[in-house]
C-alpha cells in the first residue's frame, strides 16, 4: 500500500501518477487546479489522448445513465480548461456545452477500463473531486515512461491495489495516544487518539466516566464538521448534537463519543464547501453532492467499529437520528439495544437541509419539525 499513500500526496499536489493494470498503462492526474495545462500535459506524456473519468453519480447530475460506477469520455485536442470543470463538477454542465455539445458527449463515453476506477478511488480518498484526468501511455512512450517510473520521478500504483485504497480491514486502526480531558459538560473524560494504517486519516474516541460495565455503553458516532462543531455554523445541526452528546452521555453516567474523520458525509471540506455554493444556487444537500461526482453518503462505519471492539464495547444505545449508521453497527457485529434520538435546533439557514435529510434519506426528524411547528 506504501505506494498508493504517495500517489494520493502526489495528485493532491497536482502531480501525475501512473496506475497500471498489467500491460494498461494509464497516465493520472486530478481535474482541480489547472485541468487545461493537466490534460495537455498527460497527451504529451503518454503519448496517448487524454480522457475524462467521471463517476456514475456526475454521469446522473447530467443526465446520462451509467451502466457500471464509472465512464471514460474522450477529450478533443485543445480541449479548454472551463470545459473541462463544466464536465466534471458545474452546476449546469449544458450552459457552456451547449445542447449539441452534450449529446456528442453522451454519444462519445466508453465504458471504464480496472485503471480508471482505480484513478477514481484514488481521488475520493484523496478528497478532490472524483474525476480524473487519464490518458493511456502509448508503445512508443513506454520506454521513457519506464525511465521516469525507474528513477523515481514519476510514482507508480497497481490498479488493483490503488482500488481497495476506501476499504479498511477490521482491525486495522492503531491505537496511538491519549489523555485525560475535562469538559465543560464532562469532568471525567479521556481522549484516545485512533490513526488508520496509511497515516491518512485520525479518529478520536471520548471516553466519558468508565461506560465498561454498563449493559448497553450510550453511544454517539459524530462525523466531523468543521464549520459546525468548531464554529458553531446554522447551516447544520451539528454543533449543538455535539455538545448535547456529551452532556447526555454524562447524564446517562458515561459512555463513549466517537468523533470520525468523515466530514461533509465522508466527501472533505473543499468539497463541502462546493456544495454549500451549489445549495445557495438552488439545489439541496444531496443534489449538491451528486453534481460534484459523489453519492448521497460516502461514509464507512468499519473505523467505528475497530474502535469499538478496541475498547471492548460490544452492546450499545445509539444516540442519533440516521438509520444508516445502527445498520453500520449491526453488520459490523454491535448490538444497537436502544436508539436515543439526538437533536439539534431548527433555524432558517438549516431548516432546508434538515429536511432533505427527513425526506430524501430517511433520517428520523419528525420531532425536530414537530416542535417547531
Ligand atoms: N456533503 C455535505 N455534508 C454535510 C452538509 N452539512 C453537513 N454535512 C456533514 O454531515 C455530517 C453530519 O454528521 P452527523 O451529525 O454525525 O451525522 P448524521 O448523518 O446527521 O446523523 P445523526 O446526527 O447521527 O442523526 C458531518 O460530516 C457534516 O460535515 C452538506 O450540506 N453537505
Ligand atoms: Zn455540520
Amino acid at each position: 500500500m506504501h505506494q498508493v499513500e504517495r500517489a494520493i500526496f502526489d495528485l493532491r499536489r497536482g502531480l501525475p501518477v501512473l496506475i497500471a493494470d498489467g500491460d494498461d498503462w494509464v497516465l493520472v492526474q486530478a481535474v482541480e487546479g489547472d485541468a487545461e495545462a493537466a490534460a495537455a500535459r498527460l497527451g504529451e506524456l503518454s503519448g496517448g489522448a487524454p480522457a475524462l473519468v467521471l463517476s456514475r453519480h456526475r454521469l446522473a447530475a447530467l443526465g446520462v445513465e451509467a451502466t457500471g460506477e464509472a465512464a471514460r469520455l474522450p477529450l478533443p485536442d485543445d480541449v479548454a480548461a472551463s470545459r473541462l470543470a463544466a464536465l466534471a463538477y458545474a452546476a449546469s454542465p449544458a450552459a457552456p456545452l451547449g445542447r449539441t455539445g452534450l449529446a456528442a458527449c453522451r454519444a462519445a463515453l466508453e465504458a471504464a477500463a480496472p485503471t480508471d476506477l482505480a484513478a477514481l478511488a484514488l481521488m475520493r480518498r484523496a478528497l478532490l473531486i472524483p474525476a480524473a484526468l487519464v490518458a493511456r501511455v502509448a508503445a512508443t512512450r513506454r520506454e521513457a515512461i519506464a525511465a521516469v517510473r525507474a528513477d523515481g520521478s514519476l510514482l507508480a500504483v497497481e490498479a488493483a491495489q490503488a482500488a481497495r485504497c476506501l476499504e479498511g480491514t477490521p482491525g486495522m486502526l492503531r491505537r496511538v495516544s491519549e489523555a485525560r480531558i475535562p469538559l465543560a459538560d464532562a469532568d471525567d473524560c479521556r481522549f484516545i487518539l485512533f490513526r488508520e494504517p496509511d497515516g491518512l486519516r485520525e479518529h478520536v474516541a471520548v471516553v466519558i466516566g468508565d461506560p465498561a460495565s454498563a449493559a448497553a455503553v450510550p453511544l454517539r458516532l459524530h462525523s466531523a464538521c468543521l464549520t459546525g462543531d468548531l464554529f458553531g455554523s446554522l447551516r447544520c445541526d451539528c454543533g449543538e448534537q455535539l455538545r448535547n452528546a456529551v452532556a447526555e452521555i454524562e447524564a446517562l453516567g458515561g459512555g463513549v463519543l466517537l468523533y470520525l474523520a468523515q466530514e461533509g458525509r465522508g466527501i472533505g471540506l473543499a468539497n463541502k464547501l462546493r456544495a454549500y455554493t451549489l445549495q445557495d444556487a438552488g439545489l439541496d444537500t444531496l443534489d449538491a453532492d451528486q453534481v460534484l461526482g459523489f453519492g448521497e453518503d460516502e461514509r464507512r462505519y468499519g473505523v467505528a467499529v475497530d474502535m469499538l471492539d478496541a475498547l471492548g464495547i460490544r452492546r450499545v444505545q445509539l444516540m442519533t437520528n440516521n438509520p444508516l449508521k445502527m445498520a453500520a453497527l449491526a453488520r459490523g457485529g454491535i448490538e444497537v439495544v436502544e436508539r436515543q434520538a439526538l437533536y439539534g435546533s431548527l433555524n432558517d439557514h438549516n431548516h432546508r437541509y434538515l429536511s432533505a435529510k427527513a425526506e430524501r434519506a430517511g433520517h428520523l426528524l419528525d420531532e425536530v419539525f414537530r416542535v417547531r411547528r
